[in-house]
């Protein structure tokens, strides 16, 4: 088989860094070709295919933003990488809203030169297969609205930029989360999510940076930390307006030097991960309102992919009852049940303040209650009247008549504590409070309904 030495296109005015550059990639055993100027660049993009470009900002006759909009109107597949000015982070993100993939800042340090070109030809090589693997299937969804957002994932999976996805709870951000990492270049390296908002505010720092044994009681064993963890992938922060300020201080830095210092270590540990964010509060609020640091907003939200709720795509509710379902069917080991004309109606004329989740929790139920497997309107205790309206507090579904009261009640039970805990994020004691009753008999009813997830010693005598 032969192997073609991958090509690599270098534009610079500056002699220096541009030999610089060319000395680096012939160590690493690439093809480079050098331009000095845009419009040198230009033409020789125009006549030749390369796997990679790095471009610098200042050109003299123009800047590398002119080059990555050429780059993406003659060769969308090739990644672009810019070298900015020392802290120019606006021109960065600039770039990197015009496609480029990464950036590095002057003065180059090599190891870091090295990581981009290799993360660049990973995209490169990736991109060769461009059809990956069905993933895309894992979100379901084919109206206008996911169909424009899937475009806008596969553009964002190829390149490093940091992402911001915004979205109500229960709208599908973890999924397009992993859908951009499942799509791009690091897609064989570990994707690892975090709730930013269910880790205690003192066990944090050791949670994201790790710890070594002994630097506090209770750190009876070495701790890698989720930032190592993801090392070569992607950590996606799920609820990142919940970080408390002195952790967002730590979070940008570790952003910034892409090193972490584990608690109780005394060196730094480089790290190459790319961050993915998301919130289902307005990140931009947050930070008006002083909750949210500034820089680090600037530095997560380079970009934003929009999950809109589910309300606002209706026509997607068929394939997704559809596909919930059958997910259902196969965790049960039973066909999934038909939904009647009435009932999928139903669904599509609900505005579903729990989004996709929610949908997800109406199906679960209406398949325990239905009979001959055929869903029926009154089998999801959707509100009764207006379907579209939204459920108001201490509304009540009325009972089926063939469910006997005792699993009536129950279900409402249920139905109150999971929108309580989805309300707080699974924060119990928050939940326990919204719901008016102490954290123990919270913890009760969590394990009567079988619905605690990590609680073996639960103790559930109240
Ligand atoms: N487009 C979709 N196709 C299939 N399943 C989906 C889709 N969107 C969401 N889901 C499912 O709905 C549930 C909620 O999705 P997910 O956890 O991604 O939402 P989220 O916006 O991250 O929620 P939260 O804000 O509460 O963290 C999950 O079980 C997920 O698998």
């Amino acid at each position: 088989m032969k192997i073609t030495t991958p090509r690599v296109l270098v534009v610079d005015d500056e002699a220096d860094l541009r030999e610089l550059l060319v000395i680096t990639l012939g160590r690493m055993k690439l093809d480079a070709t050098a331009a000095a100027s845009l419009d040198e660049g230009r033409r020789l993009l125009d006549g030749g295919a390369f796997d990679l470009c790095l471009t610098d900002m200042n050109l003299g006759d123009g800047t590398g933003l002119d080059l990555i909009r050429h780059a993406a109107a003659r060769a969308p597949q090739m990644p672009v990488a810019v070298i900015t000015a020392y802290g120019n982070m606006e021109m960065a993100t600039e770039a990197m809203k015009l496609g480029a993939y990464d950036f590095i800042a002057k003065p180059v340090a090599l190891d870091r030169l090295r990581q981009l070109i290799e993360d660049g030809l990973g995209i490169s090589r990736t991109g060769a297969n461009d059809t990956a693997g069905g993933e895309e299937d894992s979100l379901i969804g084919q109206g206008p609205a996911m169909a424009a957002l899937k475009q806008q994932i596969r553009k964002l999976a190829r390149s490093q930029a940091p992402i911001y996805i915004s979205g109500e709870s229960g709208s599908g951000k973890e999924r397009v989360a992993r859908l951009i990492h499942g799509l791009g270049p690091r897609r064989e390296k570990p994707f690892v999510a975090v709730n930013c908002g269910a880790i205690p505010s003192e066990l944090m720092e050791s949670e994201f940076f790790g710890h070594r044994k002994g630097s506090f009681t209770g750190a009876v064993e070495d701790r890698k930390g989720l930032f190592r963890e993801a090392d070569g992938g992607t950590l996606f922060l799920d609820e990142v307006a919940d970080l408390p300020l002195h952790m967002q201080v730590k979070l940008l830095r570790a952003i910034q030097e892409k090193t972490v210092r584990p608690v109780g270590e005394s060196r730094e540990v480089a790290v190459n991960l790319r961050i993915l964010c998301a919130t289902h509060r307005d990140l931009g609020a947050e930070m008006n309102a002083g909750r949210f640091r500034q820089d680090l907003y600037y530095r997560l939200n380079v970009i934003e992919a929009h999950v809109p709720p589910l309300r606002e795509r209706t026509e997607d509710i068929p394939a997704l009852v559809e596909h919930v379902l059958r997910r259902l069917g196969d965790a049960w080991e039973t066909p999934p049940p038909a939904v009647g004309e009435a009932a999928m109606a139903a669904l599509c004329d609900y505005d579903f303040p729990g989004n996709v989740r929610e949908l997800e929790n109406i199906l679960e139920r209406a398949m325990t209650l239905c009979e001959d497997r055929r869903i029926e309107p009154a089998h999801l205790h959707l509100p009764a009247g207006d379907q579209g309206a939204r459920p108001e507090a201490g509304q009540v579904p009325g009972r089926h008549p063939q469910l006997p009261l005792e699993d009536y009640l129950q279900e409402i039970e249920k139905q109150e504590i999971l929108r309580a805990l989805d309300a707080t994020h699974w924060n119990r004691t928050a939940a326990a409070r919204k719901l008016g009753m102490t954290f123990r008999s919270l913890r009760y009813r969590l394990k009567k309904l079988e619905l605690d997830q990590d609680d073996g010693d639960d103790d559930s005598s109240e």
